[in-house]
């Protein structure tokens, strides 16, 4: 039997202490918007067209000048090793072996060139993003900025979702609020504010402005996509500043639990770029068809969060592999069986609501 995503998920339940078990599955407050992430695909369905001559398929995408082989990327999520020892460079490895982009972090277990060097042993060209928490100090900012272009990442990845740290209950109810001894956030170490032992702590900063954001720009060559935009405003901010994309998440219903889900923000988001620059999406995807339809209604690719920490905790490298190539032959799967031949052919008259009669908009 094939493990599916739901297998490894309960492998990784299995062999994870549930405090961290519970820090990687859960959400901020009632759990709404991690809910609805899932639930909100489960309420659209996809009208195949037929007939189409696809007789051969590419998958392949390109974003902010990376080639990705299909548009499912991994999204950045804290703390790998503690699912598994090896932490990010089994996920980098098993990500550059799928051909698709690893979103590495501030939060990382494992310093960022080391990660990025993980990927490239497995594929020269393997590219590796850089995600960031603007600090409040921008010496602090630069700092990690550098850090990551030395470490040949290939784009800048600024998290803007989170002005405060979600409130999560089940991190609450344990206790948890520290990592085991042995691990820390490799990346803020030799910071303002870090000791010998110890990084600098990670600051969340809701004093922000497009100011903070236009500074750090001015600073890097290197592409800059937002990552946690849902208001259809901020896209068109965005777009005149002339960032580079954005990514359209809720982050994963860990911040603000009255946030919609995910894909519910992406059509308006992507009304207002009008594809001026690439818009992702994260938060809820677990099957080819969910990435299909985040693709329909506006996205050139999506991340997954959750789905690799499974796979991570079940067995490490393999089963990231593993989770990454479930995806990669499920969305193949089902642009075929929408009469497409790559990702193009996905488009916004293939998706309707569930249960109404007519469904959908008007084509
Ligand atoms: C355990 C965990 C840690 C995360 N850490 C970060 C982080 O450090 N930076 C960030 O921008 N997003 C972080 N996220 C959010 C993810 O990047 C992503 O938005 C979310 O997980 C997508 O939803 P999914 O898990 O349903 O795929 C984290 C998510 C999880 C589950
Ligand atoms: O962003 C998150 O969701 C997250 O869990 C986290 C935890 C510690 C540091 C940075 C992010």
């Amino acid at each position: 039997m094939i493990p599916t995503l739901t297998d490894l998920r309960e492998r990784a339940r299995k062999r994870l202490d549930p405090r961290v078990y519970d820090f990687f599955e859960g959400g901020a407050g009632g759990e709404t918007a991690l809910h609805e992430n899932e639930a909100a695909f489960r309420r659209l369905a996809l009208l195949p067209r037929v007939l189409r001559g696809a007789a051969t398929r590419d998958l392949s995408v390109t974003l902010c000048g990376d080639r990705l082989a299909m548009p499912v990327l991994v999204s950045p999520t804290a703390f790998h090793r503690l699912a598994h020892p090896e932490g990010e460079p089994a996920t980098a490895r098993a990500t550059a072996a799928a051909g698709t982009v690893l979103v590495t972090g501030m939060a990382a277990t494992v310093p960022v060139a080391e990660v990025t060097a993980a990927a490239r042993a497995v594929q020269a060209d393997a590219a590796v993003w850089f995600q960031l928490y603007l600090q409040p100090e921008p010496e602090v900012t630069l700092a990690l900025v550098r850090r990551a272009e030395r470490a040949g990442c290939t784009a800048l990845v600024v998290t803007v979702d989170s002005p405060v740290f979600g409130r999560r209950e089940r991190d609450a109810r344990h206790g948890f609020d520290d990592l085991p001894a042995g691990l820390a956030a490799e990346n803020m170490r030799g910071l303002p504010g870090a000791t010998d032992d110890r990084p600098r702590d990670i600051a969340m900063s809701p004093g922000l402005s497009w100011d903070d954001l236009r500074r750090l720009r001015a600073q890097t060559r290197l592409p800059v996509l937002l990552k946690g935009i849902l208001h259809p405003g901020d896209a068109r901010i965005a777009v005149a500043e002339g960032v580079d994309g954005l990514l359209v998440s809720n982050h994963g219903g860990r911040q603000l639990d009255a946030a919609p889900a995910s894909i519910e923000a992406l059509p308006a988001v992507a009304e207002a770029v009008a594809g001026r620059i690439p818009v992702l999406l994260d938060g809820g995807v677990r099957r080819g068809s969910d990435a299909a339809v985040a693709l329909a209604l506006g996205a050139s690719a999506v991340g997954v969060g959750r789905p690799v920490l499974w796979g991570l905790a079940a067995d490490g490298e393999k089963g990231v592999r593993h989770v990454l190539e479930l995806l990669r032959a499920e969305f193949d799967h089902v642009l075929a069986l929408c009469g497409g031949g790559s990702p193009a052919d996905l488009g916004p008259d293939l998706v309707v609501a569930r249960g109404s009669v007519r469904g959908g908009e008007a084509r």
